[in-house]
């Protein structure tokens, strides 16, 4: 996400911060000279270490506490950030809107002898501060290496917040009157790598080790929620409940707007009233009107007084079919792929298959051959899909890792070398094969954008069977969550048995940690279409270590895909 100027837009405002932190009023008094009542801002932050969370510290003692428990090891520091935007309405009552949001930073901590820990004590730093630290001072002394956002480890996540008022002040207007997700994906990183000498581990207890932001959220929120009295049904919840009910209207309303050309034809002709609309598209004016207006309450088009019609941002930056990051292919993928499996969840989720038959009256045992690539409009279909994404996401997977080493790159079901462009505009030097089904070679043809320098190249081949093209680098961006873990398996010794060492596997997928609904849902997604499943951080390390890689390193990049590495020992 790119950030554009939001602190000027508090200018005015009367910006109270609900905080006694004087670190929080050092991080926000440069933000601006602010005047008019209007914005609250919260925040809270904590220390989660082995599933455990830590505040401050009450004395001297509590602070050994925590400190010896910190030694040695990461951690994890959430800062929760409540931004509430106060609005006077006619009635003179004041109408209030609740954005939240949390980063999280690791922080690994030196072993600290014991004299060490008594002399930072004190001092008398650790006591006003979560986890018995100050990173910005003296207690710097006491850390090894941090990842993330280093303000959020001392109270507050500027990025973060700048980010979210981005959203509300600067995407579209419109978005001040509606609900703003609460945890919104941006283009940030945040990287971390797994502990050294990172070992194999089937115990599912380690998986609980290494997905610590489970109780930590959890405990999070209630840390950040406010405790009230049972007063039946708050605004906010009931509000909130109404909206994940809602989801699937807006999804289809969504759906139905991209594949009746709406955002095109208001792209070319703007300020178009609804029977203007309608005649166009070849819809009755009822319909028409009614979906105009939904796309305006959903933040997509604009209207004014005039009642005509015109698209917003976020229709120009994703909707249009030109746009440079169009999810045009994936949204129609997903209406018409997705939406009917989808209508079988429950079915998915009693047998824990994939619901292909009863979705489409057809058999499914070669997924791939059988469904997506056995009729030529649904392959293109689907192309078309993955094309949007890898071009949406491309550049954050890309550009997750020094790659400069790296001379040759291999995109494993690569499909339309979208992601391929990006690695070779990312990475001057790289050459990259596309190894993917001749089904979909002969077809990669058709899509844009032609490759630069003629680096990327088209090999035709099923990478369960044919003979891996040799590559320093392999690239599997959404492969292994189509597939369960014995397939995977096959695919990695097939990978391994390609490399040498010193060569790395890219893996590119959604990743469960950290509860972010999209991973969430992407992985009840994989349920109702694959064999597969989404996976944790922990798992890929695991798969991975199994046939030799290790080193792993991962990158949130918060653009729908998270990105790791791992070499080949
Ligand atoms: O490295 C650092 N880590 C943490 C801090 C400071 O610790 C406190 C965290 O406490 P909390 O979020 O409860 O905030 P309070 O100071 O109690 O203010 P509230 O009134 O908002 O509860 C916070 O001050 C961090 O800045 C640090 O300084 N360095």
């Amino acid at each position: 996400m790119v950030l554009n100027p939001v602190i000027s837009k508090l200018a005015g405002k009367l910006v109270v911060l609900a905080s006694a932190s004087p670190r929080r009023m050092e991080i926000l008094r440069n933000t601006n000279h602010l005047k008019t009542p209007d914005v609250v801002i919260g925040a809270d932050t904590i220390v989660a270490v082995d599933g455990t969370i830590l505040e401050k510290p009450v004395d001297k003692n509590d602070a050994y506490r925590m400190l010896s428990r910190l030694s040695g090891k990461e951690h994890s520091v959430y800062t929760g950030v409540v931004i509430v935007l106060c609005h006077e309405n006619e009635n003179k009552s004041v109408d209030y809107r609740l954005i939240d949001f949390y980063e999280e930073t690791k922080v690994k901590f030196a072993d600290l002898s014991e004299s060490m820990l008594w002399e930072y004590i004190d001092s008398g730093e650790p006591m006003d501060k979560a986890g018995g630290y100050g990173i910005q001072a003296l207690g710097g002394m006491l850390v090894e290496r941090v990842h993330g956002d280093f303000l959020n480890v001392v109270g507050f996540p500027l990025n973060h917040f700048c980010k979210q008022l981005d959203v509300v002040f600067n995407t579209s207007g419109l978005l001040l009157s509606q609900e703003i997700l609460a945890h919104s994906e941006t283009n940030v990183k945040d990287e971390h790598t797994w502990p050294l000498g990172n070992s194999c581990s089937t115990n599912p207890a380690a998986e609980n080790t290494a997905a610590p932001s489970l109780s930590s959220r959890e405990q999070l929120t209630e840390v950040i929620g406010t405790e009230r009295e049972d007063n039946g049904p708050q605004k906010d919840d009931l509000q909130r409940i109404i909206e994940l009910m809602d989801g699937f209207k807006a999804s289809k309303a969504l759906f139905t707007a991209s594949r009746l050309g709406v955002f095109d034809l208001l792209q070319s002709r703007p300020e178009l009233d609804a029977a203007q609309v309608a005649q166009e598209i070849k819809a009755s004016v009822k319909g028409t009107q009614c979906l105009l207006d939904a796309c305006v309450s959903l933040g997509l088009l604009r209207t004014c007084q005039k009642r005509v019609y015109m698209n917003a941002a976020l229709a120009q930056g994703f909707l249009l079919s030109d746009a440079p990051h169009s999810l045009g292919g994936y949204i129609q993928h997903c209406d018409q792929t997705v939406w009917p499996l989808f209508t079988h969840l429950e079915c998915a989720v009693r047998d824990g298959t994939h619901q292909h038959e009863k979705a489409f009256g057809k058999k499914a045992n070669d997924l791939f051959q059988d469904t997506l690539y056995n009729n030529q409009d649904i392959k293109l279909r689907f192309m078309s899909a993955m094309h949007s994404i890898a071009k949406v996401t491309g550049r954050a997977v890309a550009t997750a890792f020094d790659l400069s080493r790296f001379k040759t790159a291999c995109d494993l079901g690569g499909c339309t070398g979208a992601l391929a462009h990006e690695l070779t505009k990312a990475h001057p030097e790289m050459r990259v094969t596309v190894f993917d089904l001749p089904t979909v070679v002969e077809m990669s043809g058709r899509f844009s954008p032609q490759h630069s320098e003629n680096r990327v190249s088209f090999l035709a081949g099923d990478f369960f069977e044919d003979e891996l093209p040799k590559a320093d680098l392999y690239i599997l961006a959404r492969i292994l969550h189509d597939w369960p873990d014995e397939k995977v398996h096959v695919l990695l010794r097939r990978i391994a048995d390609s490399c040498t060492s010193g060569s790395a596997v890219l893996i590119a997928e959604t990743m469960l940690d950290g509860w972010k609904p999209h991973s969430a849902l992407q992985s009840l997604n994989m349920l109702v279409q694959t064999e597969g499943m989404e996976r944790r951080e922990r798992q890929f390390a695991d798969l991975l270590c199994q046939h030799g890689f290790g080193d792993v390193q991962v990158v949130h990049t918060r653009n729908f895909l998270d990105a790791l590495i791992a070499f080949k020992m």
